[in-house]
Order: C-alpha cells, then structure tokens, then sequence
C-alpha cells in the first residue's frame, strides 16, 4: 500500500492533507511515527507478527475512523468502494431531481470535500488505536461489529459527548437482559476475592479510601462478562480478546449518600514497582474506560452521576458567562435542601462533590447505558482532563460497572512491560503474590503550621488527582490510613507545591 502519512498518524486516501510540512522528508517522518524505536515502543502480544518495513523499521497498524483495522490491500480497496458508493447514494437521496446526466449529484459529491475524504489512521508499533472525535454529537457507525441478538437492526454506534476529555455514549453495546445479569451474578458471588465488598483503591488494591465508599464484586469469567469484555475489545479496536490488557468487568454498587470521589484511572507510578506503568514510554497503564449502568437515575435529586470534574456541560462549553461556579452551586443546593434529605452533612466531601456533580459535566446513568471515555491522550501521557467521580447517591441505590482497558498486559500477564533500569540496579520486588493484601497500614495525620503564607489555600491530593480535602489556615489536619510507597500532593492553585511519598513507620506526620 502507497500512503501518506501525517504526524498525527491520520492518512488520506492517496494525498496528503493539510499538510503544513510538505518536504521530501513526509517518507522518513512517516516511518519514525511508525517505529518510535526501543525506547517508547511497549512491546504488544502480535509484535512478533509484524513485518519489518522496506526500512527495517516496524510498520503503523492501520485503521479506519470507526476502528476497523485494515490488514490487505484488498479489504482497503473493499472499504473505498463502499464509502462511495454510501456517498453517491446519500448525494442521490438528497438531490432527487438530479438532471439526467447526473451533474448535481457529481457537483453534490464535488461540495462536500470534508465527505469525500476518507480517513485512515496510522497507529505506531506496540500502540493502540484512539477514536478521533472533530465535533460533540458526531456519530460513529460501528457497522463492522456484530448486531446483538436482542437489538434488531441497530448497529453498535458511538455519539460524542465530549472532546476535551474524549467521552462518548455508546450505543447498543449491551441489552437490559445482560444488565439485570451483570447485578445478579454480582449478588451471588460468594468467592473472597470476586464478591461484593467495601471498594479499594490505587496499584496494590489493599487501601480503602474513605473518598470511595461504593461497594464493588469482580466478575472476571462468566458468560456475560467475558461476552462484554469481547465486544469492548472489539470496539477499541483490537483484532481479539487479549487476556491481560483489562483489570475484569467491577461491578459497583452505590447505596444512598456513598460516592467515589474525582480521580483519574491512569494509575501513578509508585516509586518504586518494576511493572512499568509509564504509557508515555514503554509502559502500560489504563487507557480506556467504559462504564456500564444497570439503574435508572432519572433525575437531578437521584444523584449517581458520573461527573467529570474538570469539563464543563456541553450545553455552556463555549458560553463562559453560562457556567455555574462550584460556590453557586453549592448555595442552590443548600437551598433545595436535596443533601440534607438524603443524609448528607454540610460541609462534608460529599456535599461537595454533590456542588461539583451540579456544576460540571455530569453523565446521567439509565439502565442499558454505556460510556467510554479515554484516561491517556494519544501521545499516552494522563490526560488530566478525564478526572472524574461517581456522583453521591441521594435516592434509591446505583449499580453500574466498568472495565479498565490497559495499552499493555497488566502486572503479572504475558507480556507485561518491566522496569529493566530498576532491575538492572538489583531492585527485586516481594513477588508473593498475596504480599499486596498483607502490606503494613500506616496511619498518616497532614497538618498546616500556618507558617507559610503560600500555604493558606492548600489542598491535599493523594496521588495526582484525587482530592482528599482542604489543607488551609482554617482547617483542620487530615487523617488517612495509606501504606509504604503512596504519594500524598499538596497543591495550591492546582500546582504541586509539595509532594511526600510514605516511609516504613506506622505513624506518620507531614507538615506544611
Ligand atoms: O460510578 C461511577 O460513576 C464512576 C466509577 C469510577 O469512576 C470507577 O470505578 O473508576
Ligand atoms: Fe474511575
């Protein structure tokens, strides 16, 4: 296949577009999108299947805009004929009166330049396709993935509600039957590790976050799950189910007031950890996440939505005058009185995030309703923009789930990328594998001195992005149960103005 490439990886079909470096060098720029070379290249389960490139380097995958893969020129040729023949047909069914020789068609076809293009996406070796949304509310017709048996003639289609981060519902990817399953298979489990239980948090799974109060069950290997976790992969384009790259389908089940407060799923890097969670380079992390909701919220008082803290509403995105502060927000609660109903403190985190939730771009869940939002950009740096929370609860109970889909096998699986510099230095990590559930819980107590005065707004962060609470002049310390090797930010104006990461003792104090 001749194509040219761009260097976000976006070819044309046979021209360069909007190329704003047309040198000789296009050649050699595509090539090196292609191959980023051993540092930044994670190495994925059909690595060895790739055919070196004519210049020894490793070849792009190649993918349409709906994330079909592309493997023979045949196929290609296959898609470019049906893409025009779909234009030609919807030039025809808008310009019934065509003349005979059919020139307002060509001149319809002619028109619509931004229509006759036709996308492919170039994704570099050892990375995994990301949709590339333009507009909110563009459509991407999956036709490629199977129908489900219960939703006659609807094909799987994404609609997207948000660019900045990546968010889109996901049409017709899974029935009410399966969610009513989902719950059920939840309900029975009885296995310690897969049943319902208080909800964890962060790289070892051990620690609960008083910020996380839902409870959650795994469901790794049943029918449903596995048929669920096939169909995400599919959708995200990979060629098969890859055993390793997702954390199992969480079930989740909130109960009226509980919550999860704003985080990202991108897992920081614990200092030291010779699984390589640096996506940027050669690592893996979570990339993808799609949230599954098997209840109805239907509305404002239910509360559960899913918020995603640092976005605004679709409806004011461009209208700045019609955003509403997080302080407006939470006087209009105070006034509506739907906290206090539902059991909510003044002033706790909960009341908080309920402000937040009503402030910010908030999903509402329904039952059958399906979300995939993307935690790395596509150069697989965080994407601090996918902060986001399960809404507090304050009518009825929510159940939703979620699959976190990884760019590499996890710790432990096949293929997972390793630290080679830490092992090189002769760090060996405890590979007991139920070291984790073991670890020494260390009791942490954060306190203002009130001697900086730079300090007098701090907020306290544990790890990148998930706010613990208010660390200022007038507040009072803050307490956590943490363990060895999690970091704590202070932020102010939301920059990191100091950091600690926990020692071995089982009591510790950090001052500002
Ligand atoms: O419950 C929700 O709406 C969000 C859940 C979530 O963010 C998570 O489990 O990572
Ligand atoms: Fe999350």
């Amino acid at each position: 296949m001749d194509l040219c490439g761009r260097g976000d990886g976006r070819i044309n079909n046979g021209a360069v577009i909007n190329d704003d470096d047309d040198t000789d060098d296009d050649d050699d720029a595509f090539y090196k999108h292609c191959d980023r070379g051993p540092n930044y290249t994670p190495i994925l389960l059909d690595h060895n299947k790739l055919v070196k490139t004519s210049k020894g380097g490793l070849p792009c995958r190649f993918y349409t805009r709906e994330g079909l893969r592309i493997t023979s020129f045949k196929q290609f040729t296959n898609i470019i004929i049906d893409h025009q023949q779909h234009q030609q047909q919807s030039c025809d069914a808008n310009n019934p009166q065509d003349d005979d020789d059919g020139s307002s068609s060509e001149e319809c076809k002619n028109n619509n330049d931004e229509m006759n293009e036709f996308h492919l996406y170039a994704v570099p070796a050892g990375r995994v396709f990301i949709f590339a949304p333009s507009y909110i509310g563009e459509i991407f017709e999956l036709n490629h993935m199977k129908l489900l048996p219960d939703v006659v003639n609807k094909s799987i289609t994404l609609e997207v509600l948000s660019i900045t981060p990546k968010i889109f519902d996901i049409l017709n990817i899974f029935t009410k039957k399966e969610a009513t399953l989902i719950v059920q298979r939840a309900l029975n489990e009885t296995s310690p590790s897969h049943k319902i239980k208080r909800s964890t948090t962060g790289s070892s799974s051990t620690s609960i976050i008083q910020k996380r109060t839902s409870e959650n069950a795994f469901d790794t290997h049943r029918k449903v799950a596995l048929e669920l976790k096939k169909r995400i992969f599919e959708l995200l384009g990979f060629d098969e189910y890859w055993n390793g790259h997702d954390d199992g389908l969480q079930v989740l089940r909130y109960n009226m007031t509980t919550a999860y407060v704003p985080h990202m799923d991108y897992i920081s890097s614990p200092s030291k950890s010779i699984f390589d969670y640096r996506s940027q380079l050669k690592g893996g992390n979570r990339y993808a996440t799609v949230l599954l909701y098997m209840t109805d919220m239907p509305t404002n008082n239910s509360g559960g939505e899913t918020v995603f803290s640092k976005a605004w509403p679709s409806s004011n995105i461009d209208n700045v005058d019609e955003r509403k502060s997080h302080s407006d927000a939470l006087i209009e609660l105070r006034q509506s009185g739907d906290a206090e109903r539902a059991g909510i403190k003044e002033d706790s985190w909960e009341e908080s995030m309920v402000a937040t939730c009503r402030s910010r771009m908030a999903i509402r869940p329904y039952s059958g309703r399906a979300v995939l939002f993307y935690s790395q950009l596509p150069n697989r740096q965080p994407d601090r923009m996918s902060t986001h929370g399960g809404c507090p609860v304050l009518h009825g109970d929510k159940w939703a789930a979620n699959l976190w889909v990884w760019n590499t096998p996890r710790q432990d699986f096949v293929g997972s990328p390793v630290r080679q510099d830490l092992i090189d230095a002769g760090y060996k990590e405890n590979t007991n594998p139920s070291s984790s559930t073991q670890a020494q819980k260390i009791k942490a107590i954060f306190k203002n001195s009130k001697q900086d005065p730079t300090m007098k707004d701090a907020v306290l962060y544990y790890d990148e992005a998930m706010y613990w609470g208010k660390l200022g002049f007038n507040d009072p310390p803050l307490h956590s149960d943490t363990y060895e090797g999690h970091r704590w930010n202070v932020k102010v104006n939301d920059l990191v103005v100091q950091s600690w990461v926990i020692g071995k003792s089982k009591e510790q104090e950090f001052t500002i």
